[in-house]
């Protein structure tokens, strides 16, 4: 039986990270080696030709899902009918910034498409911001979106998520397909927590097993909040590959379910569990289910874990007040 394709927007197409996403999501790794998808590409309307450019070499790839690619530097045309949306059009950071820095430069990009996305996307349209600042970007967007139901709004932490994994995994002696139920809480930023305290290495507790709290406190913890920062540094420009295989881990969760006993990490719209203000969007623990997701729920936090979620949770706070402040929501 044929299947109807998906439609995929991604924002920025033209950009890094764009570049790393679309070839993946064409070959199918975005939704199923079985979903067949059709491209939207939005740009600005100086980057259309490079836009242009990549769908040609789309073009060239001859992949079996692809069912069509349309370029546009209309948020309107763009989003119409979309099913799921990637925003990762906006500017990065660069050396010395903080990501919360690019908070007026890039929240002014995500109103309009969060509106775009209202008056146009399919009903079952799923939103994945990559953008930053990731979290507030995405309120930005869904505060523009007020017909479209606030959980679809999602932002990216699945990129910390993975790092928090493989660096576990080295100080274990263990690979990453040995780690269940690592958590980043919290913003994707400086701030964030990735928590393993609840963690299993092969299947004992990963907290136990590392038996270092000055390791966690002192390396583990700033290795992996600060991981974007020593990428910028060394390779004098912002992740690409590894956030674009992120973004594709992200939404292929989302779409296809967590494995059975274990969970991930999405920056979603608080409905206050853990002590986290209702509404923000942070990142959780979380299981997902035909295309639904669920807070994981029960867990004990301790006081060095409490500590730094309320961290970055004001962080959050003050995000969305500032963002306010510039008429954003
Ligand atoms: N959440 C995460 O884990 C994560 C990881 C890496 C990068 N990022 C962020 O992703 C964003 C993109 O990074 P990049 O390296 O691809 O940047 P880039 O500069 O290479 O590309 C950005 C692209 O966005 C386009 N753009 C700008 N405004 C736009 C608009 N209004 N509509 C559509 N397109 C627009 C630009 O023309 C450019 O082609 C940055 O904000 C970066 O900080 C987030
Ligand atoms: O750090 C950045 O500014 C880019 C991205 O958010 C990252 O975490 O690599």
């Amino acid at each position: 039986m044929t299947r109807t394709p998906v439609n995929v927007t991604v924002t920025g197409a033209a950009g890094q990270i764009g570049y790393a996403l679309l070839f993946r999501i064409a070959s199918g790794q975005l939704l199923g080696a079985d979903v067949p998808v059709k491209l939207r590409l939005l740009e600005i309307t100086p980057a259309l030709k490079a836009a242009e450019g990549t769908a040609m070499e789309l073009d060239d790839c001859a992949f079996p899902l692809l069912q069509g690619i349309d370029i546009t530097d209309d948020p309107n045309v763009a989003f119409d009918g979309t099913n799921v949306a990637l925003l990762v059009g906006a500017r990065p950071r660069t050396k010395g910034m903080e990501r919360g820095d690019l908070l007026s430069a890039n929240g002014g990009i995500f109103k309009p498409q969060g509106k775009a996305i209202n008056d146009n996307a399919a009903d079952d349209i799923k939103v994945l911001v990559v953008g930053n600042p990731a979290n507030t970007n995405a309120l930005i967007a869904q505060a523009a979106a007020p017909d479209v139901p606030a959980e679809r709004f999602t932002a990216m932490t699945r990129l910390d998520h993975n790092r928090a994994l493989t660096q576990l995994a080295k100080k274990t002696g263990s690979t990453v397909a040995d780690i269940q139920r690592l958590t980043i809480w919290g913003n994707h930023s400086a701030t964030q927590y990735p928590d393993i305290f609840h963690a299993t290495v092969a299947g004992k507790n990963a907290a136990e097993t590392v038996n270092d709290e000055k390791w966690l406190a002192e390396d583990f913890i700033p290795t992996v909040a600060k991981r974007g920062a020593a990428i910028i540094e060394a390779r004098g420009a912002s992740s690409a590959a590894s956030a674009a295989n992120a973004a594709i881990d992200h939404v292929y969760t989302w779409v296809n379910g967590t494995a059975d006993g274990d969970w991930t990490s999405m920056g979603i719209p608080s409905d206050g569990s853990y002590g986290v203000p209702e509404g923000l969007i942070s990142s959780f623990p979380v299981t997902t289910k035909d295309g639904q997701y669920e807070i994981v729920q029960g867990l004990d936090i301790n006081e060095f874990s409490r500590a730094r979620i309320d961290a970055s949770v004001k962080e959050l706070e003050e995000e969305r007040e500032a963002v306010r402040g510039l008429g954003l929501i």
